[in-house]
């Protein structure tokens, strides 16, 4: 499927206004004379994205055509448009940017040669091409205009649908055309749509090769065979937990896991920007300065000061850097296999252990269920934790049977002997609103303990709920936030929630009804 042919129509675009492979410093110079966005007291990019700051997944569409039809898992999450509403807003796209003054980035997804697709991106926005430029892979030599590329993702936040004759739920659209190779976007001005965007290509194309996409971050130790994945949903902690000054960078959203290891398929790091502080993650804010983009945090438009506290805009602000900015960081990012996997999930129910080791037929029942929280803003309408079901810890951004997804994880947990373990980054002593959220510092050295194997000598418990391994000691972590009932006052009802939680797992499993039994008897009893 691989070189399948994008449309001709593209090489009409070489003949309008449009700005290739510019610099950084071209790019901030024309986005700031554009008005678009200001530049802030650490010298990174500053742009506010209007009504819409974080994805929109009701408004993403994959295109049933040759290609996707009998492959793809139509549903809420992939939800079909027809060739010819795909077609109509080509050419609404096509129209609107006839004329208009562009930006456009040729560079790459996959950090690893074999499995790197090429890949085009047409922006309306100087500042967007800047943070494709930072988040994607850059080739080294330019070669514009020789080649059409894998695959074309053009972003027109200015542009709108008409829901109606579009036959769309609304202005807004992220389509995908798998036979054409594009992504088609608009309507919308969030940056985080064309990375995710790229992320579902990806998702689509490598089970095909034998490649599992992975939605975690990864970093390694001095030796390329130390390698550990951090899988979660938005907000549980892979960016901010793969940042860690004792180990290397690979990646901190996306990768490929082959037959010889793993690789990012970005250049560069979305991080989280509420509450950011030095203290917490010395990292991520050295990595804020000329060159990244930061997205909706809050600065004083004469002083340039910004205020990382406030989320008078959203809850979701945003900083985009190369990963080159991390000391340290894997270049390019390719490591070998991993040895340990962390599934990270930001429980609102407060009642999973902080960290906890799991079986294999564990490991594949927790990767399924995908058991998280939505946290504030990354998804429209979502304002404060909900529970979920993610199943691989990233369902929006997965067009295929997730069973394809774990049956390729769990072969190679199997080919390569890896830990998995069980982290909750949420809360504890409580559910969310009463409990308090985990501390950064303690996850922090229970995630080090698990990687290094100091979890591999201590003693553990099982939990009666969910059937999880608790460690019974971790060397600087305070002994009793370990086994979550002990920190909830009313041992009551912290029985009555972790049982709620339990029913809710069993009720969601049911959609899985071929896994084999051993998985199915591997999650929470009631
Ligand atoms: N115990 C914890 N573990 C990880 N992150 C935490 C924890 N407590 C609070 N946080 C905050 O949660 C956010 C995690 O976001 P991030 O690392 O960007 O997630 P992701 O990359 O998975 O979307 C950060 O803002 C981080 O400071
Ligand atoms: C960019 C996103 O991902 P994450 O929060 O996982 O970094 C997103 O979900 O919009
Ligand atoms: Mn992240």
């Amino acid at each position: 499927m691989r070189n399948m042919k994008t449309l001709n129509e593209m090489d009409a675009l070489y003949s309008r206004k449009v700005y290739n492979n510019l610099s950084v410093s071209e790019l901030v110079e024309k986005s700031i004379s554009l008005k678009e966005s200001i530049l802030t007291e650490k010298g990174a990019l500053h742009a506010y994205t209007g009504e819409f700051t974080g994805r929109s997944p009701k408004d993403k569409y994959i295109v049933e055509d040759s290609v996707t039809k009998g492959r793809v898992k139509w549903g809420k999450i992939n939800q079909p448009i027809s060739e010819q509403t795909f077609d109509s807003l080509y050419k609404k796209a096509l129209a609107y940017m006839s004329g208009r003054e562009l930006f456009m980035f040729e560079g790459a997804a996959g950090a690893d040669p074999n499995h790197q697709i090429s890949i085009r991106v047409i922006n309306e926005l100087a500042w967007h091409n800047l943070f494709v430029k930072q988040l994607l892979i850059q080739h080294e030599e330019h070669d514009s205009g020789k080649k059409e590329p894998d695959f074309s993702i053009i972003c027109l936040p200015g542009l709108k649908a008409d829901p109606m004759k579009d036959e769309l739920h609304s202005e807004t659209f992220i389509s995908i055309s798998f036979e054409r190779r594009i992504v088609l976007i608009g309507g919308t001005a969030y940056a985080g749509e064309m990375k995710k965007s790229v992320f579902s290509v990806l998702n689509f194309l490598l089970p095909f090769e034998g490649i599992l996409p992975m939605h975690c971050s990864a970093n390694m130790g001095d030796s390329p065979d130390d390698v550990a994945l951090f899988f979660g949903l938005s907000g549980t902690g892979k960016t901010t937990l793969s940042a860690d000054p004792n180990r290397k960078l690979i990646g901190d959203d996306e990768h490929g896991w082959s037959d010889t290891g793993v690789f990012n398929f970005e250049g560069g790091c979305y991080a989280k920007c509420i509450g950011l502080s030095q203290e917490q993650e010395p990292q991520i804010w050295r990595a804020i300065k000329y060159g990244s983009v930061l997205e909706n945090v809050v600065i004083d438009p004469e002083t340039r000061l910004l205020d990382f506290d406030a989320n008078t805009y959203t809850e979701n602000t945003r900083a985009a850097y190369s990963i080159e900015n991390i000391p340290g960081a894997v270049s390019p990012s390719i490591a070998g296999h991993p040895k340990v996997i962390i599934f990270l999930t930001a429980d609102a129910f407060g009642v999973l252990p902080p960290i906890s080791k799991l079986k294999k037929e564990q490991a594949m029942y927790h990767f399924l269920s995908g058991y998280t929280s939505k946290l504030a803003g990354t998804e429209r309408g979502v304002t404060e934790p909900e529970a979920t079901f993610s199943t691989c810890f990233g369902e929006p951004f997965l067009p295929l049977d997730p069973n394809i997804y774990a049956e390729l994880l769990g072969k190679k947990i199997d080919d390569h002997d890896v830990r998995v373990y069980l982290v909750n980054t949420g809360w504890s002593g409580g559910a969310y609103g009463v409990g308090e959220r985990i501390k950064l510092a303690n996850t922090r050295t229970m995630v080090r303990a698990a990687i290094n194997g100091d979890l591999e000598k201590v003693n553990y418990q099982q939990d009666s709920h969910f059937g999880l391994f608790i460690p019974e000691t971790i060397a600087g972590v305070p002994t009793e936030i370990l086994n979550p009932r002990q920190t909830w006052g009313n041992k009551n009802a912290y029985d009555k929630k972790a049982q709620e939680l339990a029913e809710r797992f069993i009720s969601n499993f049911e959609r899985f009804s071929n896994v084999m039994p051993e998985i199915k008897q591997a999650g929470p009893k009631i």
